[in-house]
């Protein structure tokens, strides 16, 4: 038996196939495919063939559709760029084999270059010809362009800032402390070498190949990169940076003073922008780097009263170190308690003493409080959202006592602030994407939503970008345990698609029976929304209450009508379901107990029972037989 059907449903597949779309069928006069008469075993299976049919068709048009526009459905992937700089000329050849010319007609004929590349890579090979054997050889990846939100780029940055910060830090440490000994000099000189390879490697290699924007315009042409790099300030500053000052080590000897240039790299706060920019948790290093500054602080302190110590002599009176112990480790614990107030360290005597003990004192109390305004800010900002929470419960809350309202309202209304919080981390996602532009909301909608909308059956049929609008006017709302969400007979002004937990549709007295419980994916209040308040056929057929928690999204049937009158076709198919609805609800009214209880009353109940059939009383293994013993009996 399920080969017969296999094969039919096969078969009429391929028919359809070789069939043009629209086909009259000659026999039924509709646009159906035509069947020849030995594949038609009966009209039930017949109908049920070519629904399968229509469906699939359905289906091949929507991905046929995405294929001829992959931008239209996958909205993260931006069309090829089309280079504007192309009144910079490129540079002889080079990018020919990795651009494709196009006529441009607004560009008096002249070609406009599309670079077939990712946003993130432009490689631009070179092809170099052999002049007596015409062959072209490419060599890939001579030259590329880097975003700078690369992640390649970010990792490159992060070895530029560990080179500038062994600068920072060794530099004073090494120019205030006796650490250039003849054992220790050759590890400077190798760290030194490092350091300035890593800085020269990012000028030559990496910064010349920084794509930019210009007027909202990424620029990938090379040679304006490297012009736009030339003619910056941060060029200026990475030049002075690898300036060789080294060289004067040969008159007046090794000494860290003449790599102070080298602290000129600005590339700190480039990284840490870029490193915001892809962290989740971008709090964490804001935390990290304003600890930074405040060890730094303290750092060059403690190099400053070593140096202080050393004018004064050291060891020649208490306030100066007295040259035990490890000198960095005393000084650095020195400029503790002397920049942050500690304070019980001893007094200085000579104006020297007193002048620098002020300063650390007045530089201590600025660097300080702003530090700790940065460190509040930075904590502030991570908290932001759950501040903003307490905020509105504590005003609802204090809303409710003033206002009277009985202590069970209170409390759900509690348990509802708090679910909510607890489930979505936002009290209203709405107020969150409304600040997007209309092509970030909808990519955020289709990454979240599309999946689960395309399985819901009600909407089966309906066009894709349909679909999406559909996505964009959802709201979220959370229901507690018990809610009704829909009651029967109100009219029927919104559908809803659950989100996560459960829902059940009641009924009986006291609402104690439960028919069916829906549960995430599944769709209600739809038989209300689609049909016409005209027959009251807008009113509530069932009541629906919150089986837990339950998240739902509603779609509100203004908003809906306001996206069907785009899409006529989807509006006959949510027509026609919903009429479809309508007469199995209806039908269902006589449905037995049991299928009442499996919810099965409203969507699918079985076809009427053939009237021939339905001579030998119930349909079912038992009465068939039963009906057959009597008959056996009378012959
Ligand atoms: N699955 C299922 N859903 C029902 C049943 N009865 C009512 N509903 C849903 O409950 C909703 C109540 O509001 P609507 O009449 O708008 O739409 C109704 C259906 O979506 C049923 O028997 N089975």
């Amino acid at each position: 038996m399920n080969k017969t059907k296999a094969w039919g449903i096969h078969s009429l597949i391929q028919q359809t196939q070789t069939l043009p779309t629209g086909a009259v069928c000659a026999r039924k006069q509709e646009t159906l495919p035509c069947l020849p008469h030995h594949t038609v075993i009966n009209k039930y299976s017949d109908a049920q063939l070519r629904e399968i049919i229509k469906q699939m068709r359905e289906r091949t048009d929507v991905y046929k559709g995405k294929l001829l526009d992959p931008y239209a459905s996958s909205p993260e992937h931006s069309p090829p760029v089309i280079n504007t700089s192309s009144n910079i000329k490129p540079r002889g050849k080079k990018d020919k084999r990795n651009t494709v010319l196009i006529s441009n007609q607004s560009n008096n004929h002249r070609p406009a270059k599309i670079f077939l590349n990712t946003p993130m890579y432009y490689m631009a090979p070179v092809s170099a010809l052999y002049k007596k054997n015409k062959i072209k050889i490419s060599i890939l990846a001579y030259s590329f362009v880097c975003s700078s939100l690369d992640r390649w780029y970010i990792i490159w940055l992060s070895i530029v800032t560990i080179a500038l910060n062994y600068n920072l830090w060794f530099i004073p440490v090494r120019m205030a402390f006796p650490y250039h000994t003849p054992g220790t000099v050759p590890l400077w000189v190798t760290l030194d070498v490092l350091a300035d390879l890593i800085y020269i490697i990012d000028m030559l290699v990496f910064q010349p190949r920084l794509q930019f924007c210009i007027a909202g315009d990424i620029i990938y042409d090379r040679t304006v990169i490297k012009k736009n790099y030339r003619d910056s300030r941060k060029f200026q500053y990475d030049l002075i940076s690898v300036m060789p000052l080294d060289l004067l080590y040969m008159p007046f000897g090794f000494r860290s003073l003449f790599r102070i240039n080298r602290i000129m790299k600005v590339s700190f706060y480039e990284f840490s922008d870029r490193l915001e920019g892809i962290m989740t948790k971008a709090y964490i290093w804001r935390v990290i780097r304003t600890i930074g500054y405040l060890l730094f602080v303290l750092h060059i302190n403690s190099c400053l009263f070593y140096v202080a110590s050393e004018y004064q002599g050291i060891g020649t009176n208490k306030w100066v170190y007295s040259g035990e112990g490890n000198a960095y480790l005393r000084c650095y614990y020195f400029a503790v308690r002397t920049l942050i107030n500690i304070g019980g360290l001893p007094e200085p005597h000579t104006i020297f003493e007193i002048t620098f003990q002020l300063a650390n004192f007045f530089v201590g109390v600025f660097v300080f409080s702003s530090l700790i305004g940065q460190m509040r800010d930075v904590i502030g900002a991570a908290t932001a959202g759950e501040m903003y929470f307490r905020t509105s419960m504590d005003a609802c809350v204090a809303y409710m006592v003033s206002n009277r309202i009985p202590k069970l309202v209170q409390h759900r209304v509690r348990t509802w602030y708090n679910y909510t919080w607890a489930s979505q981390g936002i009290l209203d996602e709405s107020e969150l994407l409304e600040q997007m532009p209309q092509v970030m909301r909808t990519a955020i909608a289709v990454d979240i939503n599309l999946a689960t909308f395309q399985k819901i059956d009600l909407f089966k049929g309906c066009e894709n970008q349909m679909l999406v609008d559909m996505l964009l006017r959802l709201k979220s709302i959370v229901y507690l345990p018990g809610d009704f969400v829909c009651k029967k007979g109100d009219i029927g002004k919104e559908m809803y698609i659950i989100k996560a937990g459960e829902v059940q549709v009641i009924g009986g007295p006291d609402n104690k029976t439960v028919f069916v419980t829906l549960k995430a994916g599944c769709v209600f209040g739809e038989i209300s929304l689609l049909q016409s308040s005209a027959n009251g056929g807008n009113r509530r057929t069932a009541n629906v209450a919150a089986h837990g928690f339950a998240n739902l999204f509603v779609l509100d049937k203004k908003d809906l009508n306001d996206i069907l009158i785009h899409y006529p076709e989807s509006q006959k198919v949510l027509a026609r379901k919903g009429r479809t609805l309508m007469k199995a609800k209806d039908s269902a009214a006589v449905g037995t107990e049991e299928q009442r209880k499996k919810g099965l009353e409203l969507f699918g109940g079985k076809p009427a029972t053939p009237k021939m059939l339905r001579a030998f009383g119930k349909f079912n293994k038992k009465g068939f037989l039963e009906k057959l013993k009597v008959r056996t009996q009378f012959l």
